[in-house]
């Protein structure tokens, strides 16, 4: 298998903590919003100082990008600096753009260069190349812009832009912050209305960024959960400094940790709670975890707290699909909480886990079965027996398929289980949380110890 910026696998057998969690600690930058800040910022004339940025796998290759666009970034002691002439000083990149293990960087991108005035080839590694992009295709195609795909429209591709592109009118068929971003990015270029209608309301962080770089987006919210979000182009961005959050779906990892490690409590501070990222806080509530923001405030355009997080024991849960998207990266660390918990779960309308870095939906159960744990899919929900009684959980191997989120949900069902997890390769999670072991060990986990 292909592997991750050419690291060598790296397996790790992960033993049940020996001691309760415990301390302060904060997590790298929110990866969604890290992606916009170099985007945006490359998009505007003038210079964007960036604090907070996620230095994962991920979003450097959004930085590379856009370097090959024309951009300047470069790192100034913790922050990041763009320098761009805007739009109109891109020109064409003379090489293949790889935007690695990223979905976002990959769909957010697409949604750019469909409407500049040049052609660009795309690729990633063997998982990003697996993933649809029709979902981007298929709306983005309506500017005038030309895609030349392989079978199945998947990476890697060939984007003609067109520089004087139609706005587009969309309704969503799924639900995706990535298509939605990518077309609202389209528009950016275009003479008119861009309008997209999501059925149900997923993460704003273009919205609100698109507004802090001055440009003027409108969100009208339905009756039934859903909005309609609309920009007027051409539209240009001016550069503004960028605070970015530490990431809700980072810290989902040693939250469920810190419940399922008996005594464990812990702070994570500076967490982004933004309400259509929350989805895992209201359902651990639910499942009755000790879990409470403390000082919660507005950073940087967006709501920021820090995480109170005790031990206990938790039920298991019911969880409606509307909520999906405010959660969607976070079903494969709640699965491994629910195996734990008291009585069965039910995670419902999970479809969308099928198209992420791997299908999260079966490799979730994998991840699961291989642990003793009891789970099924019906339909597009999953079924997770709780904690039976006489059942030892743990004592599996999981296959990570270049999945960050299943090595790091596999990291935290091994310290919370009574048998040791191995996994067979834990490189992929510098994609997303560069210093992951490192962290938990700073709160006692023991991890390699
Ligand atoms: O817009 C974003 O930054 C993201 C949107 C989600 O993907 P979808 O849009 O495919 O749901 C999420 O899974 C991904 O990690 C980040
Ligand atoms: C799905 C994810 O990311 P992306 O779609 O950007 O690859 C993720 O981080 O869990």
């Amino acid at each position: 298998m292909e592997r991750l910026a050419e690291t060598a696998a790296r397996p790790l057998t992960v033993s049940a903590a020996a001691r309760p969690l415990g301390g302060e600690i904060a997590v790298p930058g929110d990866k969604s919003i890290s992606h916009r800040a170099l985007m945006f910022a490359a998009l505007a004339r003038g210079v964007t100082r960036i604090s907070g940025l996620l230095e994962g796998e991920d979003v450097l290759r959004t930085a590379a990008a856009m370097r090959a666009l024309g951009a300047d970034i470069r790192r100034e002691g913790t922050e990041w600096v763009v320098e761009s002439a805007g739009v109109q000083g891109f020109s064409e990149p003379s090489d293949v753009l790889d935007m690695g293990n990223s979905g976002t960087a990959a769909r957010l991108l697409s949604g750019i260069l469909s409407g500049l005035p040049f052609t660009c080839f795309m690729t990633g590694d063997a998982s990003l190349r697996g993933r649809p992009m029709r979902r981007v295709t298929t709306p983005l195609s309506a500017n005038g812009a030309v895609f030349v795909t392989r079978a199945d429209e998947k990476l890697p591709m060939a984007i003609v832009g067109n520089g004087s592109p139609a706005p587009i009118v969309y309704r969503m068929p799924v639900a995706s912050a990535q298509v939605k971003s990518a077309i609202l990015l389209a528009g950016l270029n275009a003479t008119g209305a861009t309008r997209v209608e999501e059925p149900v309301a997923t993460r704003d962080h273009t919205e609100n960024m698109l507004r802090h770089f001055g440009v003027p987006v409108t969100i009208e919210a339905d009756t039934r959960g859903g909005r309609v979000i609309t920009l007027d182009g051409p539209a240009r961005l001016t550069a503004r400094d960028v605070i970015v959050p530490g990431d809700p779906s980072s810290a989902a990892f040693p939250i469920v940790a810190a419940l399922l490690v008996p005594g464990s409590e812990i702070v994570i501070s500076n967490v982004g709670l933004n309400a259509l990222r929350t989805g895992l806080f209201v359902t651990l509530r639910e499942m009755g975890a000790d879990l409470t923001v403390v000082g919660e405030r507005v950073e940087g355009g967006e709501p920021v707290g820090d995480l109170r997080v005790r031990a206990g024991v938790l039920r298991g849960v019911d969880v409606p699909p509307e909520r999906a998207p405010s959660m969607i990266d976070e079903y494969p660390v709640l699965a491994v909480a629910c195996a734990f918990a008291e009585g069965p779960s039910r995670l419902r309308g999970l479809a969308e886990l099928r198209v992420k870095e791997s299908d999260r939906l079966a490799a979730t159960v994998a991840l699961l079965t291989a642990n003793g744990a009891a789970v099924h899919v019906e339909g597009d929900d999953m079924i997770v027996e709780g904690r039976q009684s006489g059942r030892p959980l743990g004592g599996g191997t999981v296959e990570t398929r270049m999945d960050h989120r299943l090595a790091m949900s596999a990291i935290v069902m091994g310290l919370a289980a009574s048998r040791p997890v191995t996994i067979d390769d834990t490189a992929f999670i510098e994609t997303s949380f560069p210093g992951f072991v490192t962290l938990m060990n700073a709160l006692g986990a023991g991890i390699g110890a």
